[in-house]
């Protein structure tokens, strides 16, 4: 199989609401930190060429030691993020150049999502410019006003949770990138860039298990999905 993607992993996030003194990313789940279970996931995927690595500015060091250390050959950058995850997002997309013609952005503290899952949301890039990994929302939603009264309720069929990866063509999601930067535009996800350019994004369906550890109480939940999927691949 051809080895054609670029993935941009962000780490550079300071981890506020997980509230540790280390960043997130770095925590250990199971016996290893929580950005090389995300990592191998992608090395061990025959169409990746390439990881580009974005983590704080005081990580660089300690991030190209665990590369080393776990064998994390396809990381060829590890630099420095920004103060918002779409900055941190820009820098990946400037390391990896033009190397690449199609690139998923991932958040390093997804560690659970799968090949199966990473190679449908590139399916879905593949075929539309631009897809992102979604699962539908469980919950009924409601939109909320600042003293605590119900102002709507969104048809629930309509609404999906987002996760990543999300991928694209590479030079699309540089240039919604560079107008999104020359509108001091900020969004939460790299499809709102895309997006904003009129340009559509294909959903993927993906797992709920692909959670983002965010706070506390992901951890024991990120153990147990660990664990389950350390007795599945023994199983296998
Ligand atoms: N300036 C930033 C902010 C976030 N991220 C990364 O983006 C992903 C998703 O961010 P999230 O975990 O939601 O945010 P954090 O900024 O890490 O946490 P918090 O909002 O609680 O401070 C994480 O892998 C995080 O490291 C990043 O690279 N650069
Ligand atoms: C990109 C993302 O993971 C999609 O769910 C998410 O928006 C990033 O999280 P943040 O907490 O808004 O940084």
């Amino acid at each position: 199989m051809e080895a054609k993607w670029g993935v941009v992993v962000v780490a550079a996030g300071r981890g506020t609401r997980m509230g540790t003194s280390e960043s997130k990313q770095y925590l250990l789940l199971g016996n290893k930190p929580i950005l090389v279970h995300t990592l191998e996931l992608f090395e061990s995927m025959a169409e990746i060429a390439e990881i580009v690595v974005v983590t704080g500015s005081g990580e660089i060091g300690r991030c190209r030691e665990l590369a080393e250390q776990y064998g994390l050959h396809k990381v060829r950058h590890v630099v420095a993020g920004g103060s918002e995850r779409q900055h941190s997002v820009y820098k990946g997309i400037a390391a990896l150049g033009n190397r690449a013609d199609w690139v998923m952005v991932h958040d390093a503290v997804r560690p659970f999502v799968t090949s199966e899952a990473v190679r449908a949301c590139c399916s879905a890039a593949e075929q539309h410019g631009a897809a992102v990994l979604a699962v539908p929302v469980k919950d009924t939603i409601k939109q909320v006003n600042e003293a605590g009264i119900i102002t709507a309720t969104p048809d629930r069929s309509r609404l999906w949770a987002i996760q990543t990866p999300q991928a694209f063509r590479r030079e699309l999601l540089a240039e919604a990138h560079e107008q999104a930067a020359a509108a001091s535009f900020v969004g939460t996800d790299d499809a709102m860039v895309v997006e904003r350019m009129g340009v559509p994004v294909a959903v993927a369906a993906g797992d709920y298990t692909n959670i983002k550890i965010t706070t506390p109480d992901d951890l024991p939940y990120a153990e147990f999905l660990l664990s389950q999927r350390d007795r599945r691949e023994a199983a296998e």
